[in-house]
């Protein structure tokens, strides 16, 4: 049981080895808490340098990843399936590069098929692989609909993103409550407004 918590609802959850964090990363945090006028020595804060440099290697794990690999096993095997294959309000969380503050949103992902589909929790592992780094909410929305397209040569490929970003939300112009979102069509969403328009009433809108 070394490497497993108990969960409330009775599932193991895999408690991920503490990885090591250089010194330099600590003072980082240390200069931060003191600048933003606390005492990074109180009782309170001493370990959180620590905890911040940890929970930021979590919230930028995509770096780690090459997204793409997660669409490299495909089905062909799907009886003349033909039609839109949607992953609809998939949540996310994310980093804005501006002000590393988060981005908690959802991502609706959806393609036409061409010859091979893919397992669906693919496509929710490609938004968060592209999602936990640093980002703009465009740039996410174009990775994500790119990845799909090169990955599985689909007639067409749909992504809508809507989040919520705490450097408007929680500063700066302090709004709270406004989503911002994007979207990106390729191949027949792109082209057959028909298709766009369905692909779209499927997801929501
Ligand atoms: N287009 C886009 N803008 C974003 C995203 N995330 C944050 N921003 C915006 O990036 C802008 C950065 O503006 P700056 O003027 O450089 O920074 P700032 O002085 O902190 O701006 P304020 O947030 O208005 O206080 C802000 O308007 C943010 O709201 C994003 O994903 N996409
Ligand atoms: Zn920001």
């Amino acid at each position: 049981m070394d490497e497993f918590d108990s969960a409330e609802d009775g599932d193991l959850v895999a408690q991920p080895p503490k990885i090591d964090v250089p010194e330099d990363v600590q003072a980082a945090v240390r200069t931060l808490i003191r600048w933003a006028g606390d005492d990074p020595c109180r009782e309170g804060l001493l370990d959180t340098p620590l905890r911040v440099a940890r929970a930021w290697k979590e919230y930028a794990k995509g770096y780690e990843e090459d997204p793409s690999h997660h669409l490299s096993r495909t089905f062909e095997e799907v009886g003349g399936y033909d039609e839109i294959v949607l992953l609809k309000d998939i949540p996310f969380q994310s980093h804005c590069e501006h002000h590393l503050a988060p981005i908690i949103g959802k991502a609706s992902i959806a393609y036409l098929p061409g010859e091979r589909v893919v397992g669906i929790s693919k496509l929710a592992r490609v938004l968060h692989g592209f999602a936990r780094r640093l980002q703009v909410q465009e740039r996410l929305t174009a990775q994500v609909a790119d990845c799909v397209w090169e990955n599985l040569n689909p007639e067409g490929v749909a992504v809508v993103v809507e989040a919520s970003h705490a450097c408007m939300t929680a500063r700066g112009v302090n709004t709270p409550g406004v989503l911002m979102t994007t979207s990106r069509m390729m191949g027949v969403f792109r082209t057959d407004e028909r298709s766009r328009r369905e692909v779209l009433a499927l997801m929501g809108y």
